[in-house]
Parts: C-alpha cells; structure tokens; sequence
C-alpha cells in the first residue's frame, strides 16, 4: 500500500508472531528516491480487524515511538492506513523478540543478560527523563537487533518495542492477565498509570530475562492472578541474593516506593562489576 508520506509497502511471509491485538509480518518499505528504487526490510505490525476501534490508540502508539529517537528505541518509520488494514511499519530488528530468544538459546551467560538488562533500564531512563510512560515492558517487547558471544567478545544490543495499545484503555481482563508485568496500581478504580508503573513491569522482566525467558505465573487464570496481587505476593526470588533484592524493589506494591532509573542502573552497573569479578576470579594472581 502507499500511505501519505507516499511510502509502500509490500507483504512478503508469513505470520512472525503476535501482540494483544495485533499480528506481526515480515515485509519490504520501497522507497523512490531521486528517481531510484531503495527497498529496505520491515516488520509490519497488523491491528487485528476486529479490534479496528482501537486503531487511534494503536496510531498513538506508533507517532510516540517515532517522535522520540534513541538507540535503545525501536525506530519506527510510520503506519499505513489502507482500506481496513492499519499497519505500523518498524525496523526489523534482527533476532526478534527477546522472550523467544531467550526460551530457544537457553544459555545466555550472565554477563550478556546484565547487559541486556542496562541497556533496558538505559532505555527506561530516557523516556523517564522525557515523562514518557511505555506502559508495556515485558520480554515480548525486547528486540535483539545484535546478539553477545562472549568467546568474540561482542555484547548483546537491544530495542524496546512500541507499547501497542495504551494498557489504561483494555478491558480488565487483558489488564488482569498482564499479571504479573503490570503494576498492581493499574487494577485500582480508575487505574492509575505512571511512570512508577514502568519500574514495577522492568522487575517482571528481569524475573523473566533471568529465568531464560520463562513465562512468570504461565498458565494461572485469571481469578488466581489477582489473587497474586491481592495477597502482596512475590515471583519466585533468584539464588544471586542482589538480583532477587533488585526484582523485589522494582516490584514494590507501593509505587513511589520503587528505585529511580538512576538507582537501578547503578545497582546493575554493581551486578555487572560482582559478575565481572566472580568469572575472573580464577585468573586473579596469587596474593
Ligand atoms: N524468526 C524470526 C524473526 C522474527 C522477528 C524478527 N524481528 C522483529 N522485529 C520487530 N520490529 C518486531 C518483532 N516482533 C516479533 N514479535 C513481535 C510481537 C511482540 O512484540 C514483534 N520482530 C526477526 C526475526
């Protein structure tokens, strides 16, 4: 389709994956520039036809991503209205979602995780500095455009996708089955969202980033998912006593209760040196 910016968009394969209400394709943006042809790979975001009265929030979703730019943001180059379809039109970032990356590799090393674990929280602080709310931050919206092998000595590098479609405007049941990612503040009348909620979802991923992208709480319904933030309870706690204390802190039941970005990426820089220091210890010369 051509949209107004006259950018066309191809179709190319099948279904890549999905979000709430949206499916998720690999296509091909041509562009005519001075005359030429350039074509460059994409990801098109398709809102589902049946949820087509979401497409204003699922249209802000995208214009806030492409206001802001970071290297750590998914850069989105745009949507195309056509006939019924609302399509956004993003970057195809190479290896995907990280949730099923991490559930494939299986065997990340700590050092890679932490990595990917700052780069988010770097992510999280700008769009904080800037009084951005994401309001979706879960595994599933972290891309991994590069990944780590520490044997080349290469590090992981990560894009925060678009949030989809604003969480205060779902019905109570998506909102309840986002259990555990968002925050408890947002199943209060009327829901609360704020940045604080951002903190309490970074919490949940870390839980997932550093479980090897294992879905917390699988399977519960949602009577015993409320019943998880009813009764004040907690994901299951790391072994690494520092990294369970960080999860429990972002995911404080109290919302300004929960560390600022600046305190988290110093503990994570702490977490980065602890590590760094336990894999060399080995090689530390004889005192
Ligand atoms: N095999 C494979 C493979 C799959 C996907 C990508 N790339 C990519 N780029 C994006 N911009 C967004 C997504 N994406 C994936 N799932 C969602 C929905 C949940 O957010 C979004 N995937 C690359 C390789």
């Amino acid at each position: 389709q051509v949209n107004s910016q006259g950018m066309l968009c191809v179709f190319q394969d099948e279904c890549l994956g999905q979000g709430s209400f949206t499916r998720v394709f690999k296509g091909t943006k041509v562009d005519i520039r001075e005359g030429e042809e350039h074509r460059t790979q994409v990801l098109l975001k398709v809102l589902d036809a049946n949820h087509k009265d979401y497409w204003e929030a699922f249209f802000e979703a995208s214009s806030m991503m492409s206001q802001i730019s970071h290297k750590h943001l998914l850069l989105v180059y745009g949507v195309s209205v056509h006939g019924a379809k609302n399509i956004m039109v993003q970057e195809l970032v190479k290896y995907g979602a990280l949730d099923l990356y991490l559930k494939r590799k299986g065997s990340v090393s700590v050092s890679c995780k932490l990595d990917i674990a700052k780069q988010l929280a770097l992510a999280l602080n700008f769009l904080d500095e800037k009084n951005i709310v994401h309001g979706n931050i879960c595994a599933k919206n972290v891309l991994l455009a590069r990944e780590g092998d520490p044997s080349q000595e290469t590090s992981p590098f990560i894009k925060l996708s678009d949030p989809g479609i604003k969480v205060s405007l779902l019905d109570r049941n998506v909102i309840l089955d986002r259990i555990p990612w968002v925050g408890p503040e947002l199943l209060q009348d009327p829901p609360i969202l704020s940045l604080d909620s951002d903190k309490w979802s970074f919490g949940a991923t870390l839980w997932e980033i550093f479980n090897n992208g294992e879905t917390p709480l699988k399977d519960w319904d949602l009577e015993m998912k409320r019943r998880f933030y009813g009764t004040y309870q907690q994901l299951e706690p790391s072994q690494w006593t520092e990294l369970a204390d960080m999860i429990t802190q972002c995911m404080d039941y109290q919302p300004a209760s929960r560390p600022s970005c600046r305190v988290v990426i110093r503990q994570l820089n702490n977490l980065i040196t602890s590590d760094y220091e336990v894999l060399h210890a080995s090689e530390a010369p004889e005192r």
